[in-house]
């Protein structure tokens, strides 16, 4: 049965993914291996019962959006313009953003294969560590204050000017830092999904969100004792990625004794990531459209979808 309350309809896994009966829409092999390929520990099951339903719902929106954008221009007596349709993705650091986000691209991709979909994250625009050392908050990233968010504001208002061959700071997390002269090119693409901590958030001394620029958004949402044990996971795995690479930034970490390097990374999350989630990323789940949250083994056990 479908719960609501003031503002959410909530579905349970099981009434959500009626929405897309299987039968209608199986996943092709094509797009097996794509996901695969994207982390083979996504579950297959949870690809088709939650996102699948997902994607052909993001669709009708687009379609409606496109609609919207010709109406308003047919009615102003300007020339047709294409504008891209923006989705953001929020939640804790380490709650599955990133491969939210990456999943959605592919899928609809794979679906939908005419429409350019591109994805960034506002992780690239984070202040450079020595720029956040020179502040003196470098023990802050992942705060409001450690983003450039006029930078991200601009940039959000040149994707919907269709500006085309935008270039995006990249942040690499095995360098823990803004990668110099690397960027990524978001050139005028149908669909752009931006992922981030920071996306529905308020920036301080500005005057419009960056999800004013959203035509759909997203919150990861899940208990922080099981983040926490994602953070800690995500922590190992680039411990054995570092481990024979000196320039990476957990290179030092990865020689340590396991436990020890573990127990730094759990003073991490307790002094930065998880106050950062109390007190600024977990205040804003109330703004997004859609609400997915998971559980142990990052199942999703439920949908949130906005009633307005
Ligand atoms: N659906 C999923 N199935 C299995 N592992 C996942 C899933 N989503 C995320 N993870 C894992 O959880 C960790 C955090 O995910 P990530 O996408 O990097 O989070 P974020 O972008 O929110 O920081 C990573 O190790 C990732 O591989
Ligand atoms: C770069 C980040 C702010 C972004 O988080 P993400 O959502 O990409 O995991 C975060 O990974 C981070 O580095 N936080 C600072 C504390 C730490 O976890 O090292």
């Amino acid at each position: 049965m479908v719960e609501e309350d003031q503002s959410y309809y909530r579905f349970l896994k099981d009434d959500w993914k009626k929405l897309a009966p299987e039968a209608k829409l199986p996943l092709s092999s094509q797009q097996l291996k794509a996901i695969k390929a994207l982390n083979d520990r996504i579950s297959l099951q949870d690809v088709q019962d939650i996102y699948v339903p997902l994607v052909h719902l993001l669709i009708k929106k687009f379609r409606s959006f496109q609609a919207w954008q010709a109406t308003k221009t047919d009615f102003l007596d300007l020339p047709e313009k294409r504008v891209p349709f923006v989705i953001g993705i929020s939640g804790s650091v380490a709650v599955g953003k990133s491969t939210t986000a990456r999943l959605l691209q592919v899928l609809l991709t794979n679906f939908f294969p005419k429409l350019h979909s591109q994805l960034i994250t506002t992780d690239g625009f984070l202040f450079p560590n020595a720029e956040l050392e020179k502040r003196g908050i470098l023990d802050r990233k992942g705060f409001p204050e450690s983003y450039d968010m006029p930078s991200l504001l601009d940039f959000m208002g040149a994707v919907k000017n269709g500006q085309a061959r935008i270039q995006v700071p990249l942040y690499s997390h095995q360098s823990y830092d803004i990668v110099p002269g690397k960027f990524e090119t978001v050139d005028n693409p149908d669909i752009l999904i931006v992922e981030g901590i920071n996306v529905l958030q308020l920036p301080s001394n500005q005057t419009i969100y960056i999800s004013d620029f959203f035509d759909w958004s997203v919150y990861v949402d899940a208990d922080p004792e099981l983040i926490e044990k994602w953070f800690l996971e995500r922590f190992g795995i680039l411990l054995d990625t570092a481990f024979h690479n000196p320039e990476d930034y957990y290179y030092e970490f990865a020689q340590w004794p396991r436990q020890k390097a573990f127990a730094e990374a759990r003073k991490v999350w307790e002094s930065v990531d998880l106050p950062n989630l109390d007190e600024f990323i977990l205040p804003t789940r109330s703004r997004a459209n859609l609400i997915l949250h998971k559980v142990e083994h990052h199942a999703m056990d439920a949908v949130y979808l906005r009633k307005y």
